[in-house]
């Protein structure tokens, strides 16, 4: 489910008029997704080119102030040949509206599928665009700082509390004591750029073995670019529940990264560390979340304990985690 709010036909073709994109023909609401409204909109076409485009309506989790960061990045990366959603403008040069108080945007609609279970070669694209994104992102003039790194997963896995974590599963609390070693083993001057830090499967739209569509910028912040490698790593070679790791799509996503962007030696060193605080990125907002949102919500809730496993192989098998060919 994801559209919490709704949009009148009236106010869907008054939207749409301010942008040169033609009139509305149709406004699809999206399933998919959990933070934003989003509907497929589709529009007789205009001086944009396309016919097709997102509307996002802005719900909660983003802070409206940093929109112009993250719509930007959009732009930015999108005019340096990334597959990104470029944001259209309305006809004042805008880049989001207001809508009853809430915020919108119009975003290009990009091809693609999201894939469940990706092949070798569907992981090494992703490494290059990956990569491709840390090198183009470099030149964008704005930043923002990480909101959720190692240090507030520790703070949120506290204030979560032990017996709160532990009613979600046994083995929880402990990753209090884990995050503290974590955030003491911490490598914090490792290159940085803008990252994405949240490219999950679901985040990633392609066709065949090609990348499509890197979407869902909303965590974008400056960052160390291994760490968002590391991200992706947990992200796409396990199985979902993070019992199986399969080392070939590990060794294509690695190989895929490293041939458009070398690690250095401290990244490479740094990134069994960098994975496990990874992990605990996600086992912290997901215990925030399991524990905010009421058994009888419409929306399911993900399992922190899908990246307590990752974690744990990640801390006793790093060599298999990481595995580089030279
Ligand atoms: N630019 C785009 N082109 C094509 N489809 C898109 C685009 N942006 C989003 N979508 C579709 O809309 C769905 C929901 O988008 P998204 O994942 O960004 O939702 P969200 O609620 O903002 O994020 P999340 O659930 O990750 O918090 C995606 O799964 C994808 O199918
Ligand atoms: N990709 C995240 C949700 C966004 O924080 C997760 O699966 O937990």
């Amino acid at each position: 489910m994801a559209v919490y709010t709704h949009l009148g036909a009236e106010d869907l073709a008054e939207l749409i008029a301010q942008y040169d994109v033609g009139e509305l023909v149709s406004a699809k609401g999206i399933a998919e997704g959990v933070s934003n409204s989003n509907w497929l909109i589709e529009t007789t076409g205009g001086g944009d080119g396309g016919k097709r485009f997102i509307l996002t309506m802005y719900e909660r989790r983003i802070d409206i102030s940093e929109l112009p960061f993250f719509l930007g990045l959009l732009d930015h990366l999108a005019a340096n040949n990334c597959p990104v959603p470029r944001t259209i403008h309305d006809r004042s040069g805008g880049a989001s509206r207001e809508i009853d108080g809430k915020a919108v945007a119009l975003i290009e609609y990009l091809p693609g599928v999201s894939v469940d279970h990706p092949t070798a070669s569907q992981a090494r694209a992703v490494g290059i665009a990956l990569a491709e994104m840390h090198q183009a992102s470099k030149s964008y003039d704005k930043t923002r700082a990480n909101g959720l790194d190692i240090s507030m997963s520790l703070h949120t896995l506290q204030s979560c509390g032990e017996d709160a974590l532990s009613a979600i599963d046994d083995d929880l609390p402990d990753m209090i004591a884990v995050a503290q070693r974590v955030r003491d083993a911490w490598p914090w001057d490792l290159p940085r750029s803008i990252c994405h830090t949240d490219l999950f499967p679901d985040n990633v739209l392609m066709l065949g073995s090609r990348v499509t569509g890197m979407i869902d910028f909303y965590f974008a912040c400056e960052e160390a670019m291994a760490y968002d490698l590391a991200v992706t790593h947990a992200a796409w070679c396990f199985d979902r529940k993070g019992k199986t790791f399969s080392a070939d799509i590990g060794a294509a996503l690695l190989e895929g990264y490293e041939s458009v962007r070398k690690l250095d030696d401290a990244e490479r060193a740094s990134l069994p560390v960098l994975a496990q605080g990874a992990c605990l990125r996600f086992i912290a907002s997901r215990a925030e979340d399991w524990l905010n949102t009421p058994d009888d919500a419409l929306v399911s809730r993900k399992d922190p304990m899908d990246y307590a496993r990752r974690l744990a192989f990640y801390a006793e098998a790093s060599d298999r985690a990481f595995a580089f060919s030279a």
